[in-house]
């Protein structure tokens, strides 16, 4: 197996985003739980999507395991790799974006990286350097208030030359409409002035498809699944991947279904008031969690009863008010991890009562039930919503199993009944 491209993504959700949007542009794609070991058993594919929970850990980890990542998949033949940062830039001052884009960037000997989280399929698109969500800047839009990596800049030159070492440029929209020749000098005129990375902007597809041709001539771009769409497109017009690639066909896995919320988005909240109407919803009580009470106990035993019924959701989703005050009362990184672990016991407790249908709404929370659930890596099904496919688990201790990990701000306003729709 010699991969078309190597992709190293830095939570678990963003992960399967980018294996789904792969696929859907034509590359047999496989989404791994860390580097795999060689005992998993891959199917032929040309592109592999390591994921790492790196996002929210001190950058010297996040530096380490992404570059035994990169060993990995320049081992398997990927003379590419990119790195998957989330679409909103998630990260602070102190990375990770900057410091891994810094170290893969010497790994790769190339001169300057292409950088740019635009995915105008889910409203992110990037002018001018600055960040949109939807109509907003991302400083004005509900990322202001996100639990782990609030972010309070647009400007993605600055947001991303706080993190770096080397000095970011700029490759505007201007420069991307006039095509691949256009973005080719202007990046070689940037490396000219020790310039080692820089932001392109992207507002359409069709900007990403040029972006990506660009990118293919170096060894590594960073970005969301935007640029793994360029990229793609760009290896399928070079006659790699195959046309049928993700549609295997799966037997349905059956049993209950079960759904857990650990994101705190305005559009997860949104989700679960909906569900409220089809299913049988449980509040966990965050307090009680972080000061390690009975709560996992609690929603163990009130899923018992109602698990056979139909499917359920467990939720410890709360409001940017009730999420600041908990953070004040324990700290931030106690609240998340302790709430984190919860979600990830609960999951277990649920797989020992027999579900093997399994939705997870928030990156950090994905990342903290699939370790635990020791999953090593997944095939990409059909797409739910944009950004979130049905996956199958490959090499699970307890066999067959779909899972949906959902990107807190994915999604339609019905998003876990569309899921369970899709997981048979
Ligand atoms: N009620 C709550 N109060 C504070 N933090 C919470 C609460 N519920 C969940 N969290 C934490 O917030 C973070 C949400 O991040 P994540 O799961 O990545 O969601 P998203 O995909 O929206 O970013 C996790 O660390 C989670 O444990
Ligand atoms: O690029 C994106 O927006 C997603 O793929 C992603 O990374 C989402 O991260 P979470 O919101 O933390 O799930």
């Amino acid at each position: 197996m010699k991969l078309a491209l190597g992709c190293i993504a830095d939570d678990y959700t963003g992960a399967s985003d980018l294996a789904n949007t792969l696929t859907r542009a034509g590359l047999r794609t496989v989404q791994t739980i860390g580097v795999p070991s060689d005992k998993l058993e891959l199917p032929d594919v040309d592109a592999v999507v390591v994921s790492l929970k790196s996002r929210s850990i001190e950058a010297r980890l996040a530096v380490t395991r992404s570059r035994d990542a990169d060993k990995w998949l320049r081992g398997r033949g990927a003379e590419h790799v990119l790195f998957k940062i989330c679409s909103t830039f998630d990260s602070t001052d102190a990375g990770n974006i900057g410091p891994v884009m810094d170290a893969l960037r010497g790994d790769s000997g190339d001169k300057i990286v292409l950088v740019t989280p635009a995915f105008p399929e889910t409203k992110r698109t990037v002018y001018q350097g600055n960040l949109f969500v939807g109509p907003v800047p991302l400083n004005e839009s509900p990322l202001k208030d996100h639990p782990l990596n609030p972010m309070h800049d647009s400007n993605l030159v600055r947001v991303l030359a706080r993190q770096s070492k080397t000095k970011v440029g700029l490759v505007d929209l201007s420069t991307v409409v006039r095509g691949p020749e256009a973005v080719r000098s202007h990046l070689a005129d940037l490396a000219a002035k020790g310039i080692g990375a820089a932001i392109i902007d992207a507002v359409f597809d069709l900007d990403l498809e040029t972006i990506g041709a660009v990118a293919l001539d170096h060894r590594l771009s960073v970005g969301a699944s935007g640029i793994g769409l360029g990229l793609a497109r760009a290896l399928v017009a070079a006659g790699k991947g195959e046309t049928d690639a993700g549609r295997s066909a799966q037997a349905p896995v059956g049993g209950p279904a079960a759904c857990l919320a650990g994101s705190c988005s305005q559009a997860t909240l949104q989700q679960i008031a909906n569900a409220e109407e089809s299913m049988a919803v449980l509040h966990l009580d965050p307090d009680r969690i972080v000061t390690g009470q009975d709560e996992i106990k609690r929603a163990l035993a009130w899923a018992a009863q109602r698990i056979t019924e139909g499917p359920i959701l467990i939720a410890s989703s709360s409001t940017p008010d009730q999420v600041a005050a908990l953070q004040s009362r324990h700290g931030r990184d106690a609240a998340g991890h302790a709430i984190e672990q919860a979600m990830a016991d609960i999951a277990e407790g649920l797989l020992q009562r027999g579900v093997r249908r399994l939705v997870v709404a928030g990156g950090e929370t994905s990342g903290a039930v699939v370790d635990r659930l020791g999953i090593p890596g997944f095939l990409v099904g059909p797409e739910i919503a944009a950004g979130v496919p049905v996956l199958r688990a490959v090499g699970a201790r307890e066999g067959e199993m779909v899972l949906a990990l959902k990107s807190g701000n994915f999604g339609g306003p019905r998003f876990f009944n569309d899921a369970l729709d899709l997981m048979h």
